[in-house]
């Protein structure tokens, strides 16, 4: 492990946080920029496996960066020493909060996925770990009030990474709710709020994770050591944190020389990543899947799968932002290079999890965006919502939502399980499909609204399905 004093903590072990924000303060660290380490945890009892391989490994891990550079090919492999800590919070829980009394504890990292960014009602137990993520960070700075008498100095800077618009507003509010929950001293709110930062950022990087297995094998043998925690990712990397500059002094990306910017409003960074490059995964993922297509670049190198994101892409989702269009025009050309980077091989089944938010969050939106102006969705938008509700037709098998792909191969969803078990009995309790269709369009607890009121939606929705069942387009 580091031997360097702690002064980040970071909740979230996973593929993520390892191939960007460690990989960044690895950077700074190599090149005598910043001083001090990491303790890592897991934000979930489930992470408990990665946590205790990391430990097992002192807390080192490699990482592959692998791709295109300025048009060379790049692969470099690092070997990453940020963590001096690595433990389990419910196993450990006082050397988790005992974080809080280290006056060097200046930053805290954080990637739970949208789903671990949330609020949930939870009793506060003495003595014993709190579940949320939110909930951690309540009481890890009440401890840090209580240690150092509410000083303002002691206040942290938290930096959640969760792809959420404004994620560190709604991490803050999310703390706050848990203080007033459990009866926290007013004059502890007012500290969070007056001495502590939660930073809105969004962050760009395709980490794909470990490896396929012959590649892992083949690397393996080359270095003469197993790792069982390598992350593959590409080269491109973008943070933006909408902060004002100085803060460099606390985290001095910009003088490592990453690909980071201190912003004023980081809207225009979140609107045109998430709705042109996590969109068109989003979009791009269940019609692959369901035609039997495995990678991003599979789906991309295929004529018709790539003509079929780029046009809607180019002339669906782009016309739909409030930026210049050559602006758009230019990222969605190095987005689409991205995605056919020769070297990575990004899983359309791992895009898939939780394919319901991430689609109420990346492709709704575009969506609405037409039908609020009481326009048609375009063709493409709605082949691929069309293509989303046809991978989420699924069967309930003791607990498991299986579906199957148009050659009848069958598939495990991974999401929400109340939401999976609702599509479920939809389908089971529906004369047709297009009364499945029509009843789930107008489910609003699976989509924030009801789709259905939206003009010739439903009708063109079930055209495509039938398209798309029969092997063709709409
Ligand atoms: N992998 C990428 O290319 C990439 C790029 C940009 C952003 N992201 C962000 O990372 C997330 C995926 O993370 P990853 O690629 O590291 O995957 P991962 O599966 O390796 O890690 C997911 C992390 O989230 C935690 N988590 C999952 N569900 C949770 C829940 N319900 N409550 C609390 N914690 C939970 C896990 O314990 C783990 O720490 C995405 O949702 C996105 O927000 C990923
Ligand atoms: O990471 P997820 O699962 O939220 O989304 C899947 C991809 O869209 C995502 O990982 C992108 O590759 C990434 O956001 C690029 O920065």
């Amino acid at each position: 492990m580091s031997g360097s004093a702690v002064n980040v903590l970071q909740i979230g072990e996973g593929n993520f946080l390892r191939g960007f924000a460690d990989w960044m303060i690895h950077s700074c660290r190599k090149q005598g920029l910043f001083a001090g380490s990491v303790a890592v945890t897991q934000p979930r009892p489930a992470g408990k496996r990665k946590i205790a391989q990391l430990a097992e490994q002192d807390g080192l891990y490699t990482l592959v960066v692998r791709g295109l550079e300025n048009g060379e090919r790049v692969e470099r492999r690092e070997m990453i020493g940020v963590f001096s800590q690595v433990f389990d919070p419910y196993e450990e829980w006082e050397r988790f909060l005992a974080l809080a009394d280290n006056p060097d504890l200046r930053l805290v990292i954080s990637n739970t996925t949208e789903a671990g960014l949330t609020y949930k009602a939870e009793p506060l137990q003495e003595g014993e770990p709190t579940q949320s993520f939110p909930g951690k960070i309540a009481r890890l700075l009440y401890r840090r009030y209580e240690a150092f008498g509410g000083a303002p100095d002691k206040g942290l800077v938290v930096l959640p990474c969760e792809l959420l618009e404004r994620n560190g507003d709604t991490l803050r509010d999310c703390v706050l709710r848990y203080a007033a929950d459990w009866r926290f001293p007013e004059a502890f709110l007012d500290w969070v709020r007056a001495h502590n930062r939660f930073l809105n950022s969004l962050v760009d990087r395709i980490v794909t994770g470990y490896p396929d297995e012959a590649q892992a094998e083949a690397w393996f043998a080359e270095w003469g050591y197993r790792d069982d925690m390598l992350t593959a990712c590409e080269p491109y990397h973008l943070w933006a944190i909408e902060a004002e500059p100085e803060l460099e002094s606390l985290l001095p990306l910009r003088a490592a020389g990453l690909n980071a910017h201190w912003v004023d409003d980081l809207t225009p960074f979140q609107l045109r990543k998430v709705r042109i490059l996590n969109g068109a995964h989003t979009l791009m993922t269940p019609l692959g899947l369901l035609h039997g297509v495995e990678h991003v670049r599979e789906l991309m190198e295929h004529r018709e799968w790539s003509a079929f994101v780029r046009r809607t892409v180019e002339e669906e989702i782009i016309p739909s932002l409030p930026y210049p269009e050559p602006d758009m025009l230019a990222y969605a050309g190095e987005v689409f290079e991205r995605y056919l980077n020769p070297f990575i091989r990004h899983r359309l089944h791992d895009i898939a999890m939780n394919s319901l938010s991430k689609a109420r969050a990346r492709l709704l939106p575009t969506m609405a965006h037409y039908a609020g102006r009481g326009e048609c969705v375009p063709d493409g938008l709605t082949r691929g919502f069309a293509g989303l509700l046809r991978y989420y037709r699924a069967e309930e098998r003791e607990g498991r939502f299986v579906g199957r792909t148009l050659s009848g191969e069958s598939y495990e969803l991974r999401d929400d399980s109340a939401l999976l078990a609702r599509i479920a009995h939809a389908w089971r309790d529906a004369r047709s499909p297009e009364a499945a269709i029509a009843a789930l369009l107008a489910d609003a607890s699976l989509w924030g609204q009801d789709l259905s009121v939206w003009p010739g939606f439903t009708e063109r929705i079930i055209r495509c399905w039938n398209a798309t069942e029969q092997g063709g387009n709409e």
